[in-house]
């Protein structure tokens, strides 16, 4: 499998070292890194044209950079017939890029994968969604206070209490999480989101809480931040890393 990468800050070099160096994924190998600057690196193309790079030699992009680099870029990937995995999932907020990814995918019989990322818990929601057994979703996120806030405190504040389409617009780097949850589930209009800034955690915390026919679910997870970008959690990087590995899988866990 020949990858093409999107982007080369926290998340993108975790991918580049576990594929390239560690071969996690022993059938996977990033050729090429779009960045939107130049940069020189060893046994590896690097472009600064998006056209130059999905030309190269790939099938499968994988996006680790941000809202506004997926809805420019996501749209030709799928007319050039190519595979997308995308992290910065919350550019499914907009309906029309959501619609617009639907089409071309289909059109160009182009794979388009979101990985669970910085939460679990999508398959019961999915599940229950199906026969309309899902009647509530909220997710409560709660991330050290320096990730979601300039100035310092001394207690806990909640600072955006309201549904995830608004959130992503206000927190596009930390509500990521509400977007896969809304696709999963109810959407970006009917799960409530809150979130918190917390001076005395570390970890990055989320609680999904949901109920319906199907019965109910409460979970919370930590997560460990990534080194480089402490908004980002560990497990988001892993998910991906995982979605790489599954894609030509014949079994599938879902
Ligand atoms: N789905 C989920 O659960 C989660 C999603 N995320 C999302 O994943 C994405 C990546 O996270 P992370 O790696 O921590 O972020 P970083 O900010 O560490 O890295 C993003 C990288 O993308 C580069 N970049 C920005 N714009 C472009 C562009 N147009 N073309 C190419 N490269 C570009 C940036 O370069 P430069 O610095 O030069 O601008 C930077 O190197 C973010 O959108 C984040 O919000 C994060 C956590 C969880
Ligand atoms: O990494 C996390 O914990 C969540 C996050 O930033 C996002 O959803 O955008």
């Amino acid at each position: 499998m020949k990858v093409g990468l999107i982007g080369l800050g926290n998340i993108g070099k975790y991918i580049l070292r576990k594929v390239n160096i560690d071969k996690c994924i022993p059938e996977a190998h990033i050729q090429a890194v779009f960045m939107h600057r130049k940069i020189k690196m060893k046994n590896i193309d690097v472009f600064e044209s998006f056209d130059d790079f999905l030309q190269s030699d790939i099938d499968v992009i994988v996006e680790a950079a941000n809202i506004k680099a997926i809805k420019n870029y996501g749209p030709d990937v799928l007319k050039a017939g190519k595979d997308l995995v995308i992290i910065s999932v919350g550019a499914f907020v907009d309906e029309l890029f959501e619609q617009k990814i639907y089409d071309l995918s289909k059109k160009y019989r182009s794979k388009v994968y979101l990985p669970s990322g910085a939460i679990s818990g999508l398959d019961v929601i999915q599940a229950a969604n199906n026969d309309r057994q899902l009647d509530k979703v909220t997710i409560t996120t709660k991330k050290p206070a320096s990730s979601l806030i300039d100035e310092p405190i001394n207690q806990e504040r909640v600072i955006y209490r309201g549904n995830a389409k608004e959130a992503i617009q206000l927190y596009p780097k930390n509500a990521n999480v509400s977007i896969i949850l809304s696709l999963a589930g109810l959407g970006t209009e009917q799960t409530k989101v809150q979130i918190i800034a917390d001076p005395f955690i570390t970890k990055n915390q989320h609680c999904i809480e949901a109920h319906g026919g199907f019965g109910q679910i409460n979970l919370q997870i930590k997560n460990e931040p990534m080194p480089d970008n402490p908004k980002t959690s560990y497990l988001a990087a892993l998910s991906l890393l995982s979605t790489l590995k599954n894609i030509h899988k014949t079994v599938n866990i879902v």
